[in-house]
């Protein structure tokens, strides 16, 4: 049985969870984009298989890390885990899992881009594993079909409302331009706004992008650095980047959430902390199954 609970760390490295934040807060104030990467990260962690940090070894020793496969395309600032990890370990070698950092630096960047507090358990083991097979089983992909989407969360505990509030993390952040060119080149998507789409084209110019351009557009051109309810508002206008997105408005199962998220940001925050806090226990591994790895890059 895994031990999660509130404050694990209170004997064993009671500033834990402060040394954190601390470091969190620096790298927002010097990176903002930062603490919407913490996000992300603890989506296409937690999701594949168990939140166990096996996302963040690096490829060693024949085995490839997750961070390779074509799902975790775009993914950045790994390399301040490690910033993170160094300040723990100067705090009390040994003591904190990176995968409480993955739950923990979420829940951070959460707050510090104004979406709610979520309380979350601590005492999560760090995989000695990366899954870069299992990840595309997990992990949808954007031009996936709702249902899809649905039925992948729903296996981990979240319902259709829970879905509905997670997709609002693409409320910041960007989208590279490789994932949106097929809804604007050759012809315009009708499902989007034409004003919208002119914006988009003069951001992704090449209906051919070059992976390594960094071209991109932003998901939220109104709050991009906000958690807030505006992704629901556009994606009502039409201004969703991903398919996936725009997806959301025109399910049935999905469309009565939207409408409900777009016209109360409380309630938005309410059923996102919920879903985060369901993602973010997720099969988390036992004393045996894992380790408290020294390097968030390597098993021990
Ligand atoms: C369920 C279906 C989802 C799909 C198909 C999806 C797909 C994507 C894609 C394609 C991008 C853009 C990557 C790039 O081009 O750089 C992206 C960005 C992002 N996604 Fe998702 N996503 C999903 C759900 C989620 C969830 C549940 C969360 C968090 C709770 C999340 C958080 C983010 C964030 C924060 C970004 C911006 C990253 C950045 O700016 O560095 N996504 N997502
Ligand atoms: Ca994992
Ligand atoms: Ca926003």
């Amino acid at each position: 049985k895994s031990d999660l609970q509130i404050n694990y760390y209170s004997e064993s490295c009671p500033r834990a969870e402060e040394v954190i934040k601390e470091q969190v807060t620096n790298l927002y104030n010097i990176h903002g984009n930062t603490a919407v990467s913490w996000i992300r990260n603890l989506f296409h962690d937690c999701i594949v298989k168990s939140c166990d940090a096996s996302l963040l070894l690096d490829t060693a020793e024949g085995m490839e890390s997750e961070k390779t496969s074509s799902r975790n395309f775009g993914m950045r600032n790994f390399k301040y885990i490690n910033t993170i990890k160094e300040a723990l370990e100067k705090e009390c070698p040994m003591k904190v899992s990176c995968a409480d950092i993955v739950a923990l630096s979420a829940r951070d960047g959460v707050v510090l881009l104004g979406g709610p507090h979520v309380e979350m358990k601590t005492g999560r083991k760090d995989s000695k594993e990366s899954y870069v097979a299992q990840v595309e089983g997990f992990v949808p992909n954007h031009n996936d079909t709702i249902q899809s989407v649905l039925s992948v969360f729903q296996s981990i505990g979240v319902d259709t409302e829970g879905t509905v509030a997670l997709l609002g993390a693409h409320s910041i952040g960007r989208v590279h331009c490789t994932n949106i060119v097929h809804r604007i080149y050759p012809t315009v998507d009708p499902t989007l706004d034409p004003t919208y789409a002119e914006y988009l084209k003069g951001r992704c110019p090449s209906p051919e992008p070059n992976p390594n351009a960094i071209e991109y557009a932003r998901n939220d051109r109104i709050t991009p650095m906000l958690l807030d309810n505006m992704y629901y508002k556009n994606i009502l206008s039409h201004k969703g980047l991903l398919l996936v997105d725009q997806q959301l408005v025109s399910d049935p199962d999905t469309y009565p959430f939207v409408e409900k998220m777009a016209a109360d940001n409380a309630y938005f925050h309410e059923q996102f902390s919920k879903a985060l806090l369901i993602l973010s226990e997720n099969n988390p591994l036992t004393e045996e199954q894992g380790e408290i790895r020294r390097d968030c890059r390597y098993k021990n």
